[in-house]
């Protein structure tokens, strides 16, 4: 359901502007993976790499989000949907600002996800398979939540008694159980400048 009597303002400066002035186009990167598998990680060494090349872009990241925007909102399968939703909201509207945005969220439902890149342009929604193994996310236990969930300290945590939908056909794949943060930062890079979408200095 939406309100009645809103009606759209066309923006007095368009998307096709800001990117021409940034000298790049915008678009999500949209990271999917297991709690502790190295989205965040590499969500900032990525952003810090894009900075020094003087491209915009911006992190959204799962557990800042939650604690402002969608504070509201627990790890019930729809609350998860409902976070996702409100994130692709934001992410449109960084993307409709020029900048890479690159998003670091579990989202683990498969059908979520696609709800986001339908909400996009054709080609402005890149899915990065951030993969790890469960075994080595709850080796890694960097906040040591699996801990507690093994404990039953907290439930519904993905992986353990909450599901995690892996990505079909990704756009792109990094493992971080075989490949280094440098590494993982380095294949998005190249694949970023493949398809022309960034030029690095
Ligand atoms: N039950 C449960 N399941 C999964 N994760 C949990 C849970 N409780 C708290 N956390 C912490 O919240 C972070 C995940 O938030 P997300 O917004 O990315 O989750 S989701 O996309 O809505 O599934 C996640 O952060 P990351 O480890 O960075 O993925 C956890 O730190
Ligand atoms: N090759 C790697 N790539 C990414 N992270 C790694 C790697 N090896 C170890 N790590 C560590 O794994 C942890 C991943 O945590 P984080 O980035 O918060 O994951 P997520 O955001 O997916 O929960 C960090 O402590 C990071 O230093």
């Amino acid at each position: 359901m939406s309100a009645n009597n809103i009606v759209w303002h066309d923006a007095s400066v368009t998307k096709e502007e800001r990117r021409k002035k940034n000298n790049h186009g915008s678009y999500v990167l949209w990271f999917t993976g297991l709690s502790g598998s190295g989205k965040s990680t590499l969500a900032n060494a990525l952003s810090r790499q894009l900075f020094e090349s003087e491209i915009e872009s911006y992190v959204l990241d799962g557990d800042n989000i939650r604690h402002g925007l969608n504070k509201d909102l627990f790890f019930s399968e729809s609350d998860r949907k409902e976070n996702i939703r409100r994130i692709g909201e934001v992410s449109k509207l960084f993307v409709d600002s020029g900048q890479v945005v690159i998003t670091a969220f579990i989202s683990p439902y498969r059908e979520d996800r696609a709800q986001v890149q339908q909400l996009l342009e054709e080609n402005e929604f890149i899915e990065v398979y951030v993969e790890c193994s469960l075994d080595e996310c709850e080796k890694r236990d960097p906040k040591g939540l699996y801990k507690k969930a093994r404990n039953h300290e907290i439930k519904d945590f993905t992986g353990i008694d909450s599901p995690y939908e892996a990505p079909i056909n990704p756009d792109l794949t990094v493992n971080t159980e075989t490949q280094t943060i440098q590494e993982s930062v380095k294949i998005i890079i190249k694949y970023l400048e493949n398809k022309q979408l960034i030029k690095v200095k």
